[in-house]
């Protein structure tokens, strides 16, 4: 893993580079090759946290940052939390009672984008409430019926602002934060930009506020490889964290979008990091290939197991974009059931796919307790596969399909870095501010979140030129960069002051019942 924090120059006066990409139903629709922007900003940037009140001035920044990016034509889309907050501050609540919150942010959603109405009309600007829950984007038809209405909304030239529903969510069918919220929203319109806005600049190596050696990351090439706990809460008032960012980073990035951490202080830095000016926040670069429109929606689909695999297994997948079949499955958690969602995890428990299963867990972990044999990866000989022998002679229970090949959705490049089959990059658009090229990258993936990422960086200052696995955004030139390797052995803590939550993970765990572990070797 290489995750770079670069001292780079400022960027000369310059527009970022165009993505080569296709610019999606949404863009089509709308005839333009201008940017989507959802932009995310959280309770504790919207929240006062000594006096409970609103922070106006946040507010009106962002807004104006809004205001900015229409004039240039862009879309916008704001995803926003605080009705919880705002409900306590409307009561005089000093903080919510935790059985009482979907009443609060009935109260406080209300007042919410009252403020947004006020803020954005004064500008010149219309707003459109929408409330969204996990099963309205789980459920195909109400997905594209959700793509529909933004499609529309974006038409009029209206700003959506978006929050999840708290009042009707049921536990098992919560975003629960509205970071993973927003990059399902920026996959849904195929965003070219999501700006993660909170109360640090960007990404640490560990936390600014305890540790005075942390050291800022600006670039994140290789989001898959960050390795993080999800053992600190959030706070009582929002749910995010760090952890959440990442998982928000690997849904928004496999999904073709450029995603950056920065200060909502500093709400007008969105518009200069989108011209590509450096180290103004965290920037996470999209993978290389483009998802298709089924794909794309499994991304939005609760994830509801886990399944370990082999080695071999990782690569015939990831690099080789193959089936997966029983033999590669080495555990699993989860009662899954056939169609539903479950993350694919490395020998490292880092995710790097998601997909459908074609069999339900208990057929799964039975097939897993059968008999050990070593057999071949089937694909492995399929018609003009090279391969190696030994790489690809399992030891498995069954050959039988756990998820098929259009179920499956890689969340990392292969480790060649090359581009899946998903939809290669094709030409670039002629637009004006749009998301940074598609790197060159070697990634894989994981499911893990902030904590264990600090303690799996190590630090060392050292010139570096620029390269494809090196600095982007104007290359450091050898002026001295900041390199962030992966180091396994150490523990770091949490670095921001959002602190992580254990829950974090909401769509990709926390539905998972009970563990169930079966070993292919066993
Ligand atoms: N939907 C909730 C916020 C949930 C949430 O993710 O909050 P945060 O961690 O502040 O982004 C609300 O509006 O209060």
């Amino acid at each position: 893993m290489t995750i770079e924090a670069c001292q780079v120059p400022v960027a000369e006066a310059c527009i970022e580079a165009s993505t080569a990409r296709p610019r999606g139903y949404v863009k089509d629709v709308l005839g333009t090759d201008s940017s989507i922007f959802v932009i995310k900003v959280g309770t504790s940037s919207l929240v006062r946290p000594e006096h409970h009140t609103l922070n106006l001035s946040n507010l009106a920044r962002l807004c104006e940052a809004v205001k900015e990016l229409r004039a240039e034509g862009h879309h916008v889309i704001i995803v926003t939390s605080g009705a919880v907050g705002i409900g306590c501050q409307h009561l005089g609540l000093a903080a919510p009672e935790r059985q009482k919150k979907r009443a609060l942010a009935a109260i406080g959603q209300v007042q919410l984008i009252r403020y947004y109405e006020n803020f954005l009309g004064a500008l010149g600007l219309t707003c459109a409430q929408v409330l969204l829950t996990l099963d309205n984007l789980a459920n195909r038809s109400q997905y594209l019926n959700a793509r529909n209405t933004f499609t529309e909304l974006l038409a009029y030239g209206v700003i959506p602002v978006v929050n999840e529903n708290d009042t009707v969510a049921v536990q098992e069918l919560r975003f629960g934060d509205n970071d993973t919220l927003s990059a399902q929203v920026a996959a849904l319109v195929q965003a070219d930009w999501l700006f993660l806005l909170t109360d640090v600049d960007c990404l640490y190596t560990a936390n600014p506020k305890d540790d005075p050696t942390a050291t800022p990351i600006y670039e994140v090439e290789d989001i898959s490889h960050l390795h993080a706990d999800t053992s600190t809460r959030g706070t009582q008032w929002g749910t995010g964290g760090m952890a959440t960012k990442l998982t928000a980073g690997r849904i928004a990035t496999a999904a073709g979008c450029t995603m950056v951490i920065c200060n909502s202080n500093t709400p007008e830095n969105i518009v200069r990091i989108a011209r590509g000016e450096p180290r103004l926040g965290t920037k996470f670069f999209p993978l290389p290939h483009c998802l298709k429109g089924r794909k794309r929606w499994i991304l939005s689909v609760p994830v509801r197991g886990k399944l370990w695999l082999s080695a071999a297994a990782v690569r015939a997948v990831r690099d080789r974009r193959r089936p997966l079949v029983a033999s590669g499955v080495e555990q699993l958690e989860g009662d899954f059931h056939v169609q539903e969602c479950v993350s694919l995890l490395d020998p490292s428990g880092c995710e790097f796919a998601r997909g459908l299963a074609s069999m339900a867990a208990p057929e799964l972990g039975a097939l897993l307790g059968g008999a050990p044999e070593t057999h071949h990866h089937p694909e492995a000989h399929a018609a003009g596969s090279p391969h190696d022998p030994h790489e690809d002679c399992l030891p498995c229970a069954s050959l039988e399909i756990v998820i098929q090949r259009g179920n499956l959705v890689p969340l990392a490049a292969s480790e060649d870095g090359a581009a899946s089959e998903e939809q290669p990059a094709a030409a670039p658009a002629e637009s004006k501010m749009t998301a940074a090229p598609a790197p060159s990258v070697k990634a894989s993936a994981s499911d893990q979140d902030l904590v264990k990422a600090v303690a799996a960086l190590k630090v060392s200052a050292a010139p570096h030129s620029g390269s494809s696995n090196g600095c982007r955004g104007g290359g450091c030139g050898g002026q001295g960069c900041c390199r962030v390797q992966s180091k396994s052995a150490t523990h770091g803590s949490a670095y921001s002051s959002v602190s992580a939550k254990d829950a974090a993970l909401h769509h990709l765990g926390n539905a998972v019942g009970g563990r169930m572990a079966a070993s292919a070797t066993a």
